[in-house]
């Protein structure tokens, strides 16, 4: 399996300042971060941004995405309804790396109503270096699939 090296960004309105703080967050990382807005804080609907950045994995134009809306679950929601998508919401670091390690997630979705800045980095950094484990695990994913 290569490296992931392109990490999509999206948001709703909650907190574009804070997708932008994890963008370039990850781009000191060395990722590739593409972060596909919105740029402005008007009131917009969380489906559309899930969607879009789902939609860059499924086509292969990025390997990992980092999602927020107000919870994290509305976006999360229709980031998973994109077929062979694994959202995993997170608000905790075990989570955020279990989620790659068990479940084979590109996406992690963050509530920017939840979290502060820090914490939010701290899962960031927890799901960008998990790796999948594979084996056991790879069987249930792919019931998940299936
Ligand atoms: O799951 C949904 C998200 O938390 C949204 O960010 C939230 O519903 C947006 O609410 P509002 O339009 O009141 O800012």
């Amino acid at each position: 399996m290569t490296t992931p090296t392109r990490v999509v960004l999206s948001s709703d309105h909650a907190d574009i300042e804070l997708r932008k703080t994890i963008a370039k967050h990850v781009a000191d990382l060395g990722y590739e971060a593409i972060d596909i807005g919105p740029m402005t804080s008007e009131s917009t609907h969380y489906p559309l941004h899930g969607q879009a950045a789902a939609q860059k994995i499924a086509d292969g134009e990025a390997d990992l995405g980092i999602i927020l809306c107000g919870t994290g679950q509305g976006i999360m929601m229709a980031a998973n309804k994109v077929p062979g998508i694994r959202c995993g919401g997170c608000s905790d670091t075990f989570s955020a790396k279990m989620i790659r390690a068990h479940n084979n997630a590109q996406m992690l979705s963050l509530g920017a109503r939840v979290i502060g800045e820090s914490l939010a980095l701290e899962i960031v950094d927890a799901f960008l270096s998990a790796e999948f484990e594979g084996g056991r695990h790879a069987t249930r994913v792919d019931m998940i699939e299936q």
